[in-house]
């Protein structure tokens, strides 16, 4: 290798410098080939002629190896010079034969240490787990991150800086893996896929999500909950965990005020949560990058940099929280190039990126993707502002009521109308009220679903995170209609209660979407007592809603969309389209420039 190193420089120096670094670089992947198939000798035969240290140095080499396609030159030469480094080539291999492995730390290499489980297909982030594998293979430790509700942690390369931030699926707040989490339509194990969700829809980095994935990742310095509460290193963990790249920052947009943010960054961020319906766009988490100095010593242009997106594309239409929803900015009409990008969206291809690409993501929270880009397209279209269109979002408080959005009002009367319409077309005559006594033989135990033993094998993991919503979908606990004045047209819509918002009809009802066909077991129990709380009449019948699962049962308020058939979504999405235009005149009826007034520069 020495040789190899000073061969390429010497012949750098003459003319063909560039011909011969490729050659240098061709001879080291063939190198790599070799070092790869001892790897391979190491790891899957009983003779294993690497100790510790060796077998990490050859694991950097193997990553670089295998994710060379995706390295730019810049970072191809840097990351050349970091293996290299790790490699420590001075040293020799040719050690003496070792016994099996018997030290912790030699158990911890027999698998690779970070592996991408989700999102393969995104860019840049092949460079990004290569240079997380070689600062892992260079011992660093994991620095737990300070602020946050935990469960994040840093990994910082040889030098000390910060490459990445990490979040083990199963660490967030304590909570355990398929139970609720901070809100109820996410649960617990269910962020992770969609930090990569929301990295993949950010198409060309308009709002500037950093490259994220899903990977396995193998580390002592993660938390491992043994269930007396402690930390053993007895075991230590492979965990799945969402791995972003660290975004260098100055402060974070709480820390700062919106005053110096430019409209453009405010409305591209924007643009984001409204198609993610994201729940959790506090000011914390949409980092501040100074650019620039003014001469006073005042913050000149900024980037603003969104984080934390694991509470987007919820299983049902919850109420969004966007910081940006009072900032000026967001009541400046989209320029022509934001109304371009928001043209050329297109939620059914995104709906297929992700099915293809995040298979376990539910389908429930696809639909909210689609809704929402819909939604965002159809306003946009006609004019309204970011700060009209998160207006008819979010919920209302009004006399200690939360009121549906104006969103969730128009999706629960476009469900109404398709129960309507399906029952003038008698679709319903397979409902079987004798079949319904045995609902609950159909649904998964209660241990099933609320228990979620970690499991080594990633995979299992995910589909175990992932099957909770798609066997149980919880119909909507109504709440009373939006009484916002600005929208008269929905305030005329009929309560909630008579109107049907569409618990299932039957307990299995098979759907086919594109090219994903599901299977819903539904949760219900018929008891025509009961017309009132939880009872929803259904085109002449009224049933109480019974969930077996009593902990998620209380409280779930929302309009789910995972509960309609392929044939149901589709007229549910014409009736959608038709209520808009008189939702969005009354939304226009209030100008941003009246919300604006007139003083306001950025
Ligand atoms: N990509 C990143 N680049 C730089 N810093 C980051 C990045 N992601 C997270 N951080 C830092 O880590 C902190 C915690 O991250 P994050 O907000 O994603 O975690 P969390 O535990 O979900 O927090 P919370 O839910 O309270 O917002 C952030 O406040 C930020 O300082």
């Amino acid at each position: 290798m020495r040789w190899l190193i000073s061969h390429g420089k010497t012949r750098s120096q003459g003319s063909s410098e560039k011909k011969c670094l490729w050659h240098a670089i061709v001879t080291i992947l063939f190198c790599m080939r070799f070092l790869k198939m001892a790897v391979a000798i190491d790891q899957h035969h009983g003779f294993r002629p690497f100790n510790r240290s060796q077998r990490c140095r050859l694991q950097s080499f193997t990553y670089l190896d295998n994710n060379i396609a995706e390295i730019s030159q810049t970072n191809l030469n840097h990351s050349l010079k970091q293996a290299f480094e790790v490699a420590n080539f001075h040293r020799s291999f040719s050690s003496p034969c070792l016994p099996l492995a018997t030290r912790l730390e030699d158990k911890l290499d027999a698998n690779p240490t970070v592996e991408i489980v989700g999102g393969h297909r995104a860019p840049r982030v092949r460079a990004l787990v290569v240079e997380v594998a070689i600062a892992i293979a260079s011992g660093i430790d994991l620095m737990p991150v300070s602020s946050g509700l935990g469960g994040a942690y840093f990994i910082r390369n040889k030098s000390g800086d910060n490459i990445a931030v990490t979040k083990p699926i199963d660490e967030v707040g304590g909570l355990m893996l398929g139970h609720s989490g901070m809100k109820r339509s996410v649960r617990v194990g269910g962020t992770g896929i969609r930090e990569v969700a929301a990295y993949l829809l950010d198409h060309d980095g308009f709002a500037g999500v950093p490259p994220t994935a899903l990977v396995k990742i193998n580390h002592i310095g993660f938390h491992i909950n043994n269930g007396a509460g402690g930390t053993t290193v007895s075991d230590p963990p492979s965990k799945v965990a969402s791995l972003q790249h660290f975004v260098d920052h100055d402060f974070d947009a709480g820390e700062l005020g919106p005053s110096g943010f430019s409209v453009a960054s405010v409305h591209q961020i924007g643009i984001f949560d409204v198609r993610l319906l994201n729940l959790d766009r506090h000011a914390g988490n949409i980092l501040v990058k100074k650019n620039d100095h003014q001469e006073n010593g005042a913050i000149g242009v900024v980037d603003l940099v969104p984080i934390d997106h694991g509470l987007c594309l919820p299983e049902w239409l919850d109420d969004p929280y966007f910081e940006w929803l009072h900032w000026p900015q967001a009541s400046v009409a989209f320029s022509e190039s934001e109304l371009e990008y928001i043209h050329n969206l297109d939620p059914f291809k995104d709906a297929e990126l992700l099915r293809s690409e995040l298979p376990s993501l539910g389908e429930s929270s696809i639909r909210v993707l689609i809704l929402c880009t819909i939604f965002l397209k159809q306003a946009a279209s006609v004019g309204l502002c970011l700060a009209d269109i998160g207006e008819m979002m979010t919920r209302e408080f009004c006399g200690g009521e939360e009121n549906l959005s104006v969103l969730e009002n128009l999706c629960a009367k476009a469900k109404a109308s398709l129960v309507t319409k399906s029952n003038d077309e008698d679709i319903y005559d397979n409902y079987d009220d004798d079949d319904d006594e045995n609902s609950e033989k159909n649904l998964p135990k209660k241990e099933e679903v609320t228990i979620f033993e970690f499991d080594d094998e990633s995979e299992n993991i995910l589909n175990e995170v992932s099957d909770v919503p798609q066997h149980v979908q919880f119909p909507p606990k109504m709440a009373s209609f939006s009484k916002n004045p600005r929208f008269s047209s929905i305030r005329s819509m009929p309560k909630l209660q008579d109107a049907a918002a569409s618990p299932p009809l039957s307990k299995q009802d098979d759907y086919e979407d594109g090219n994903t066909h599901h299977k819903h077991t539904y949760i219900t129990k018929e008891n025509s007592d009961n017309d009132s709380g939880d009872g929803i009449k259904v085109g002449g019948l009224t049933r109480s809603i019974s969930c077996a699962l009593h902990n998620y049962n209380s409280e779930i308020e929302g309009i789910s969309l995972g509960d309609m058939s392929g044939s149901e979504w589709k007229l549910f999405l014409e009736c959608f389209g038709m209520l808009l235009p008189e939702a969005f005149e009354g939304a226009k009826c209030m100008g941003s420039k009246q919300r604006l007034g007139t003083s306001c520069k950025f």
